[in-house]
């Protein structure tokens, strides 16, 4: 590693920065059918501590704080006071301000990054929130001595000019699937137990989280990123995906519609409350047309025929609760995402369909939902597959983008 400390400029987005300079890695260009990751803004230069990766995204920003475990010193004592500063005030909250979490229990440790061992540490707060955390991030320093941060999503490019204006800071953005891919794929390969499915479905009681060994060097399968909308990929390789589809009926239309009909506030609650409703009392099955199951065609009578099919009737409207209209927004919702997912998986030939995205959190009911979707019309076929760090993938992809060795 050659270490001579100067300014570079980064290729991508033309930040000009102090940084170390590492030794140039080469890129493969494997392009087939879909496009290629971009090479890294740094060509192979490794910025100053402290590392975050920041995903601004239409609801939800994620940080991705990377702690040095090892004992390599930092430069000078300012960069050893600044990360001591900044490690201590991340790590030892576990809420900042009134809307930042730390996820703790997503916490990664001993991970390599650039060569160094540390802790991945993961924070999200509402991106209308973003004013507050500008103004926390100066009130406590934190970009004193940082020029430069790498961040994706939407909001790198939305909020560009206020992190110039209200801390001094260059955003170095990378782009939010190419980051949610090679985030996706380091996550898989430094954790075993990253993956897992549900299985037996069918009897609610019954189904339970299982293990999945995903093997990532497998190609190719779907990727469905559920956000405030929807984007699904196809990866077919390391450095090689497309985006093949999406909707805007995503995790922001469950939040809002149901917001709408319930008056809830928060994401949580709305869980909560659809976690405490029957849908049938608001969707028209099946058997409320047939008396029975539609056989000819494999519809069973449990099936949803229409969703909110029952909610033009006056006396069925008086009969229907907070809580049945949340989890018939959650399951109207979540079969829509499903029926999208098969025909891009079946569209494709791939049979493996990873669903990520914070709209997945805390939100066993659509897992469930999805995964019984996926088994039953594609009569086991097709699997749907989850990860634990469901919502983080773009930050961590942000955050590895002068690291190129995800694509080992
Ligand atoms: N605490 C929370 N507050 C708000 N929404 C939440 C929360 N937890 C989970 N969600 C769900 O996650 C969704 C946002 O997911 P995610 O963070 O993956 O997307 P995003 O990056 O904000 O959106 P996009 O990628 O479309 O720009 C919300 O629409 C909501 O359904
Ligand atoms: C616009 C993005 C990519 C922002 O993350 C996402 O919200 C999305 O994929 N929306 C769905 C857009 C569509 O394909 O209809």
């Amino acid at each position: 590693m050659v270490l001579t400390m100067g300014p570079y400029t980064c290729k991508e987005c033309s930040a000009l920065q102090i940084m170390e300079q590492s030794h140039t890695t080469v890129i493969s260009n494997s392009l087939t059918n879909g496009i290629s990751i971009r090479k890294s803004h740094f060509n192979g230069i490794i910025p100053p501590m402290p590392w975050f990766g920041m995903d601004i995204g239409g609801t939800l920003s994620k940080l991705v704080f990377f702690e040095p475990k090892d004992a390599i010193s930092e430069k000078t004592e300012d960069e050893t006071q600044l990360m001591s500063n900044v490690t201590k005030y991340l790590t030892k909250n576990s809420a900042y301000g009134k809307s930042g979490h730390r996820d703790a229990h997503q916490q990664m440790d001993n991970v390599k990054i650039c060569n160094r061992i540390g802790t991945l540490h993961f924070i999200r707060f509402p991106t209308s929130e973003m004013n507050n955390f500008l103004e926390l991030a100066k009130r406590k320093g934190m970009a004193a001595s940082v020029s430069t941060v790498c961040a994706t999503g939407g909001g790198a490019f939305k909020f560009e000019e206020n992190f110039k204006n209200e801390l001094n800071l260059k955003l170095c953005k990378c782009d939010e699937l190419d980051s949610l891919i090679r985030g996706l794929l380091f996550t898989v390969a430094s954790n075993n137990n990253e993956c897992y499915f549900w299985s037996q479905c069918t009897e609610d009681e019954q189904c339970s989280t299982q293990e999945y060994t995903f093997q990532y060097n497998k190609y190719p399968f779907i990727v469905v990123n559920i956000g405030s909308g929807v984007s699904v990929l196809a990866v077919y390789g390391p450095n090689n995906y497309k985006r093949i589809s999406g909707t805007s009926i995503g995790g922001g239309t469950f939040l809002g519609l149901c917001s709408l009909l319930t008056g809830c506030n928060t994401f949580e609650e709305a869980i909560e409350l659809a976690a405490n409703g029957d849908n049938t009392k608001v969707d028209k099955l099946v058997r409320d047309i047939y008396g029975g199951s539609y056989s000819r065609f494999g519809l069973p009578g449990e099936l949803v025929a229409s969703s909110f099919g029952h909610m033009n009737s006056k006396e069925k409207r008086a009969q229907v609760s907070r809580e049945d209209l949340a989890r018939a927004t959650l399951v109207t919702i979540t079969n829509n995402i499903a029926s999208i997912a098969r025909m891009c998986a079946l569209n494709e030939r791939i049979d493996r369909v990873c669903f990520v995205g914070n709209f997945l959190r805390v939100n066993p009911i659509s897992m469930k939902l999805l995964s019984h979707a996926m088994d039953y019309w594609s009569n086991g076929s097709q699997k749907a597959i989850f990860l634990n760090h469901e919502g983080y993938f773009g930050a961590i992809g942000c955050l590895l983008s002068f690291d190129e060795r995800y694509k080992d």
